[in-house]
């Protein structure tokens, strides 16, 4: 639950090429923990609020799950952890384990795009991922409507985990870059600094990597198509990198980049 990643030093945590390093072994849990989530039909109705009543509550079946899971985990300090975000801040709780004192790395902000993220991953990304629920299949799915959500759980941890280490990386470029990077923010220019945290290369070789991975993973050795279909579908992986995962990534970048004079003699 504490910081998996490692933020031991500050210099360690803001070494570009060490970053990367856990951009790419994120790149593993998200694909497994999606690997697990496609093996249950997309099941619609738990997104829905009020399709599955819950006493005391108003959320979807799915939201539901992943508020009670915050909560349980804000109290055994996982929220402490720099590189973790909450999807309901408001399920905050008290902790029960004494507070860790993390290197301050990072510049204080709120950024935080889970809520997008969520919406991406319900709207586009599980359909690409997940068999579409027919009438005939309906009574069986309701069997893994729990399962579908507590895998849906660990999907949306690994992805935030993701997208908001891009606050790393923006802070390991501004220390890089100081100037160029005070001045397109004293300017509000978001494309200029868009611009300047885009490595296409990076983005190319990550697109590619996934592709591998996901043919790699998605299938069992020496098993034929026939006797195993795949377990999950390369360009959905690819598509929710190229079209989600790396784009909100750029956003929290950008952000964070937004926010990172504050307090400063730059502001
Ligand atoms: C994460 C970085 O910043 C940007 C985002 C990337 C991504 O989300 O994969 C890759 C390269 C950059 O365009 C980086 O430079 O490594």
């Amino acid at each position: 639950m504490d910081a998996t990643i490692d933020l031991s030093t500050a210099a360690q945590a803001l070494s570009l090429p060490h970053i990367r390093h856990q951009l790419i072994r994120l790149e593993d849990t998200v694909l497994f923990h999606l690997i697990e989530r496609a093996q249950f039909p997309l099941n619609a109705t738990i997104y829905h609020p009020g399709a599955i009543p819950i006493p005391g509550s108003h959320l979807s079946f799915s939201d539901w799950v992943l508020h009670s899971t915050e909560q349980l985990q804000s109290q055994i300090r996982r929220y402490q952890s720099p590189d973790e975000y909450p999807f309901f801040p408001d399920a905050m709780q008290e902790l029960i384990l004494p507070e860790l004192v993390y290197p301050q790395v990072l510049w204080q902000n709120d950024v935080n795009y889970n809520s997008e993220l969520k919406t991406r991953y319900v709207a586009s990304v599980l359909p690409g991922c997940c068999a579409q629920t027919g009438r005939a299949e309906r009574a069986e799915a309701q069997e893994n409507y729990g399962s579908a959500a507590t895998a849906d759980v660990l999907c949306l941890q690994s992805l935030s985990r993701r997208i908001h280490f891009g606050k790393f990386v923006a802070e390991s470029k501004f220390r890089q870059d100081t100037a160029r990077y005070v001045a397109l923010i004293q300017a509000e220019d978001r494309a200029g600094i868009d611009e300047a945290i885009t490595d296409a290369k990076v983005e190319a070789k990550v697109l590619e990597r996934l592709r591998v991975k996901a043919e790699m993973y998605g299938a069992d050795p020496g098993l034929g198509e026939a006797d195993a279909p795949r377990k999950i579908d390369g360009e959905a992986v690819v598509a929710m990198y190229r079209d989600h995962v790396i784009p909100l990534t750029k956003v929290v970048e950008v952000e964070y980049l937004m926010q990172r004079l504050r307090g400063t003699e730059w502001e």
